[in-house]
C-alpha cells in the first residue's frame, strides 16, 4: 500500500449506505460520506473530509430514495473526489456468511452467486450487500473486492450460546445463532484496551443501537453470546424489526389470521420494531422529539428489552465491568443511555450525568461516575475501519 493508494468500504445498512476511503499503509480516513433515511422520507447525503469538511451535501425530496439510486450517486461522486487515488481493494461489508465463511474473503461472481442463497437468512440487508458487489465486478473487474462479514466475530461463541433446543438433524443444517454486527464489535474490543488497558480481560457488554440493534457480551475481548440470532430479526426491537418473539406468534399469525410467508416476513422485519409500536416513526430522533405516548411507550419498550437483554448477558458473562454504547442511537441519544443506565443501577452502573450529556463530535468516551462498579463508554461505530483493516490484509497477503 502507498501513500497514494487507497481503500473504498461500502456498509450498506439497513436504511443507509456508508462510504469511506481510507488512504496510505496507516488507513488514514480521507473521505466519508453517508445516505441515510432510505425508503423513509427524504433522503440525506453528506460527505466530509478528513478533517471533518463538508464536500458533498444532497436531500432528495421528490421521493423515497431506495438503495440502487444511493449506490449509483455514491459512484459518481466519488470518482470525482478521488483527488488521485489509486483504489487498490474495495471492501464490504456482507452481513450474513452462513457457516461456511467467516474470515474476509475475495469476491468474485461465483462467491457472491453462493452468498446469494444466503438471502433469505437477512433479506433486508444481504440484496443490498451484494448489489454493489456486482456493479463494481462489471466497471471494474480487476479492483479486488473483500467481503468481510458481520457473523464472523461470533464464530468462537461456545456451543451453547449458538446452539437452539432443536432436534440435531436441524441444528447440522445450520439453524443455529450466529449474532451479527461483529465488525462493529470487533471494532469496539480493538479501541477499548486502548482507551483502558484494563478492559482488555474485562468483562463487557457492548450495544450497537442503530436501525438494526443487537447487544454482545465480550469476554477479553471474545464474542461469548449476542442477541441476535439466526437472522438478524432476533434479540432488541429494532427500527422496523420486532426482535425475539414466542415462535407460537409466527404459528398463530399463519394459523389463525391466515398470513402468508411474505406477510409474516413483512410484518417482522417492515412494520414492527420502533414503528409498529409507535404507529409513528422508526427513527429514535423523530419518537424522542414526539410528545405522543405511543412514541413513548415504544421508547420504554426498547429500554426495558435492553435492560432484559444486559441481565442476560452479563450472567453469561458471569458478571460485569463494562458496558458500551454505540450505533446511532447509542452514540447520540442521551436520554436512552440514561434510562439504560438507571435501570442497570443494580448491575452496579452509575452514569455521570454531565459526561453523558456532554454533546458535539465524540471519540471514545467514559460517562459513568468515576465510583461506578461497572464502566460506562460511548464508542462511535466505525465498521468501516474494520473492514479496511481486514481488506489490506488480505490484499497484501496475495
Ligand atoms: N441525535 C440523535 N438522537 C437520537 N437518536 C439518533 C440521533 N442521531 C441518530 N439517531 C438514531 O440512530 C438510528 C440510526 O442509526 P444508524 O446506526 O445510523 O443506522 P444504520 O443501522 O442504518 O446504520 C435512527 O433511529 C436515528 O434516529
Ligand atoms: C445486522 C444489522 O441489523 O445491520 P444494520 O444495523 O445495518 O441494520
Ligand atoms: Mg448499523
Amino acid at each position: 500500500m502507498q501513500a497514494n493508494d487507497c481503500i473504498i468500504v461500502i456498509n450498506a445498512g439497513s436504511s443507509s449506505i456508508k462510504f469511506s476511503m481510507f488512504s496510505g499503509p496507516s488507513l488514514a480516513l480521507t473521505l466519508r460520506g453517508k445516505i441515510e433515511n432510505l425508503y423513509s422520507g427524504v433522503a440525506r447525503f453528506v460527505a466530509q473530509d478528513a478533517q471533518g469538511g463538508t464536500v458533498g451535501e444532497r436531500q432528495w425530496r421528490d421521493g423515497p430514495l431506495d438503495h440502487e439510486g444511493g449506490m449509483r450517486f455514491l459512484v459518481d461522486f466519488a470518482q470525482t473526489h478521488l483527488d488521485g487515488h489509486r483504489v487498490v481493494a474495495v471492501g464490504h461489508r456482507i452481513v450474513h456468511g452462513g457457516v461456511a465463511y467467516s474470515g474476509p474473503q475475495r469476491l468474485d461472481a461465483a462467491l457472491v452467486d453462493a452468498l446469494e442463497k444466503l438471502v433469505p437468512l437477512a433479506p433486508l440487508h444481504l440484496p443490498h450487500n451484494l448489489a454493489p458487489v456486482r456493479s463494481v465486478l462489471a466497471m471494474a473487474p480487476h479492483v479486488p473486492q473483500i467481503g468481510c462479514f458481520d457473523t464472523a466475530f461470533h464464530v468462537g461463541q461456545p456451543r451453547e450460546a449458538q446452539e437452539f433446543a432443536l432436534p440435531a438433524r436441524i441444528t447440522e443444517l445450520g439453524v443455529r445463532r450466529y449474532g451479527f454486527h461483529g465488525l462493529s464489535y470487533e471494532y469496539i474490543a480493538s479501541v477499548l484496551p486502548r482507551a483502558d488497558a484494563g478492559l482488555a480481560h474485562a468483562r463487557v457488554v457492548a450495544a450497537h443501537l442503530g436501525n438494526g440493534a443487537s447487544m454482545c457480551a465480550m469476554d477479553a475481548g471474545r464474542s461469548v453470546a449476542s442477541t441476535m440470532g439466526f437472522t438478524a430479526v432476533d434479540g432488541l426491537p429494532m427500527g422496523t424489526r420486532c426482535g425475539a418473539l414466542d415462535p407460537g406468534v409466527v404459528l398463530y399469525l399463519m394459523q389463525q389470521l391466515g398470513m402468508d410467508v411474505a406477510a409474516v416476513q413483512r410484518l417482522m422485519y417492515q412494520e414492527s420494531g420502533l414503528l409498529g409500536v409507535s404507529g409513528i416513526s422508526s427513527d429514535m430522533r423523530t419518537l424522542e422529539q414526539s410528545a405522543d405516548p405511543r412514541a413513548r411507550a415504544a421508547i420504554d419498550l426498547m429500554v426495558y428489552r435492553i435492560g432484559r437483554e444486559l441481565g442476560s448477558l452479563a450472567a453469561a458473562l458471569g458478571g460485569l465491568d463494562a458496558l458500551v454504547f454505540s450505533g446511532g442511537i447509542g452514540e447520540n441519544s442521551v436520554s436512552l443511555r440514561a434510562q439504560v443506565c438507571r435501570d442497570a443501577a443494580w448491575l452496579g452502573v452509575q452514569l455521570d450525568d454531565a459526561a453523558n450529556a456532554a454533546t458535539g463530535p465524540r471519540g471514545v468516551t467514559r460517562i459513568s461516575a468515576a465510583g461506578s462498579k461497572v464502566a460506562v463508554w460511548v464508542v462511535p461505530a466505525n465498521e468501516e475501519l474494520m473492514i479496511a483493516r481486514h481488506a489490506l490484509e488480505l490484499v497484501e497477503a496475495s
